[in-house]
């Protein structure tokens, strides 16, 4: 057989020249193989790229490990057999058997495995595995505090838990109570924050908390004021029952300080004292922790330095809303530290996040060419694509690689749920175009037992969902499209921490094989300059808009007079699109022409602020 060698990033070959390896990172090789050929890839070969002549080179080795998936039904049962993970403890099945990558594949990956457990057991042991930042990455050390780096770290960890199920029990059971709630104790929780700050907290509430929690959460996770003034008028009179949990690592993200000051408005409007109802979890010393801090809160947790947003799940940031539901967060963090234990193992096909890693790097080609469906078949778990939508892309989207090139990398995630997505965008996924493969999550236990009824001769409504699954998968298959099955006997506090366990290692190993740094998230800082850059050129207009409208008769201003006096006639779409904003909002009035002829408005403020004016 052709050398497969240089197919992961320890190869120089692929570090040096990413985009031009002679290896299965080439997204075109699908060209060689039984796949119908995507039309971007027939548009290309007319005008061959860059990369062209590495895929002559490559052909020989592709066409040697891609042969087509196993039709044969005796075969792909001994397939299915051979490759099925089990974890006894926690029930958790894995079955990798209809994603196609043969066993040369697995053979010449095996290095680029040793060296991702390598780095992972490096990581684990507290090297600064996010170079960039400076930062060690210790998620793995809030479910085994022993495995921390020093004594202090274990401590730490094990403090806040504690701290965690304390505060949690004198909530729940009305020791610590609301100042002024009629119902004597806390009944809600408003979790305010965004991103690693809101997404696990969202994902284990729906997937865990009881019908009848002891405290019902609502997130507030952007800055949309009517989403907002939703949240709040949904709590009504219970506002004044209502904890406020306050999550951010930084404590200065604007989304999150912006909704801060929207419920503390709406405290003030309602005459109740915020301090006595807050929260915040947030890293040592940031802006949110002083404030809390000087404020008087009622409580303030810790984000350690070293675990990231979207890895937060396990600590404070996860498991202090978990608990005041009522979920068994102790059970959380068994579930990810049985899990973590199996990912520590360094032979592959017992290793569920590597078996994972393996068929993300075959199904995308190393390099992103298909997206990650993500379906569980249980409504519990509407939300863990959307979790994992932050946790895979976040971490795996990324510019450069660790030495610095051009790589581009990640992996595009979505899903909702089975079988409900069938009635949505299946039929492209069976039919349409191929730039995807599919994770199925599959639940056994349909509902508590005891409950269970026949809708049909021998058939339950479980069963229906159970069909769905299985025929999705085999149809999808018979039409070569790949998928992976992750099975759980049930949607508890232990098998949830265990996915998320899983899913965590995948990633870590996944970036260890395409040689990224998963745990820093440069890409989002250009989108945050830019907000603030239109924010400034915003109170710029507003200040030239009000000079103008405190003149005696008013003076309205065309979008090009207000460029000119701002000194930034570049940015005149940027203003027109601000006076329109504000038009829309009463904050701006349009004295001639409308927004859909932009050359023809005329804009003055409605009321000038002659005080800002001698500023
Ligand atoms: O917890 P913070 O610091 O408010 O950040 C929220 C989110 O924002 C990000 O930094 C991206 O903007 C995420 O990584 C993070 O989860």
């Amino acid at each position: 057989m052709a050398s497969l060698s240089g197919i992961c990033s320890s190869s120089p070959t692929l570090k040096k020249f990413p985009n031009q390896s002679p290896s299965l990172t080439d997204p075109l090789r699908k060209d060689h193989v039984s796949f119908p050929a995507r039309r971007a890839d027939r548009t290309l070969s007319l005008v061959p790229p860059p990369r062209a002549v590495a895929r002559e080179v490559s052909d020989g080795a592709l066409a040697a490990v891609k042969k087509g998936l196993e039709k044969d039904p005796r075969a792909l049962w001994r397939r299915y057999v051979d490759w099925l993970y089990q974890h006894k403890e926690l029930g958790i099945y894995l079955d990798v058997s209809r994603v196609g990558f043969s066993d040369e594949f697995v053979k010449e990956m095996e290095p680029c495995f040793e060296a991702a457990f390598r780095a992972m057991e490096e990581l684990e042991k507290g090297a600064i595995a996010n170079p960039d930042e400076g930062r060690m990455v210790g998620h793995y050390w809030l479910r085994d505090p022993k495995r921390a780096p020093t004594a202090f770290l274990k401590t730490q960890i094990e403090n806040t838990l504690d701290a965690v199920c304390k505060f949690a029990n004198d909530v729940v059971s009305g020791k610590i109570k609301p100042p002024s709630s009629p119902e004597g104790r806390f009944t809600q929780i408003l979790s305010v924050g965004i991103g690693g700050s809101a997404l696990g907290p969202q994902f284990v509430a729906e997937a865990l908390a009881p019908d009848n929690p002891p405290l019902k959460i609502r997130f507030v996770d952007n800055t949309d004021p009517a989403g907002i003034d939703h949240q709040i008028a949904q709590l009504g009179s219970e506002l004044a029952s209502t904890l406020v949990i306050v999550i951010s690592k930084s404590g200065g993200t604007p989304e999150t300080r912006n909704g801060l000051l929207e419920v503390q408005k709406a405290f003030r409007e309602a005459g109740l004292n915020f301090p006595k109802q807050g929260v915040a979890i947030t890293q040592e010393n940031s802006l949110l922790d002083n404030t809390a801090r000087i404020e008087g809160w009622l409580a303030r947790f810790p984000m350690f330095d070293w675990v990231g947003g979207r890895t937060s799940e396990m600590s404070a940031v996860g498991l202090l809303p978990a608990s005041l539901q009522g979920i068994d967060i102790r059970e959380m963090l068994a579930g990810a530290s049985l899990m973590d234990e199996a990912n520590r193992s360094t032979v592959l096909r017992n290793n569920p996040a590597a078996l994972l890693a393996l068929c993300w790097y075959w199904a995308t080609d190393g390099v992103g060419s298909k997206d990650m469906v993500i379906l569980p078949y249980k409504d519990s778990l509407l939300l863990f694509s959307r979790y994992l939508q932050q946790l895979v892309m976040e971490s795996l989207g990324k510019e450069f690689d660790l030495d610095g090139n051009r790589v581009n990398q990640g992996i595009s995630v979505y899903g909702n749920k089975g079988s409900t997505d069938q009635h949505a965008y299946i039929q492209q996924l069976r039919e349409g175009v191929h730039n995807f493969f599919v994770t199925f999550i599959e639940v056994l236990r349909d509902r508590p037992p005891g409950h269970d009824w026949e809708l049909e001769p021998g058939v339950t409504c479980g069963d229906y969902l159970f069909g769905m699954l299985q025929g999705t998968r085999s149809a999808l298959y018979a039409n070569n499209r790949e998928s992976i099955t992750v099975t759980v006997q049930e949607v508890t506090p232990r098998t949830v921490g265990a996915l998320i366990g899983l899913y965590e290692r995948a990633v870590g190993i996944y970036a260890s094989l395409v040689n990224i740094n998963a745990y820093h998230q440069p890409g989002v800082e250009a989108g945050k300059k830019a907000a603030g850059e239109v924010l400034a050129l915003q109170k710029r207009v507003l200040a030239v808009l009000n000079e103008a409208s405190c003149k005696e008769p008013v003076e309205p201003l065309t979008l090009e007079e207000i460029a000119d006096r701002c000194h930034a006639p570049e940015d005149i779409e940027m203003i027109y699109k601000i006076i329109a904003h504000m038009a829309a909002n009463d904050r701006a009035l349009i004295a001639e022409g409308s927004c859909g002829s932009p050359r023809s408005i005329k804009v003055f403020l409605g009321e000038c602020n002659i005080d800002e004016l001698y500023a």
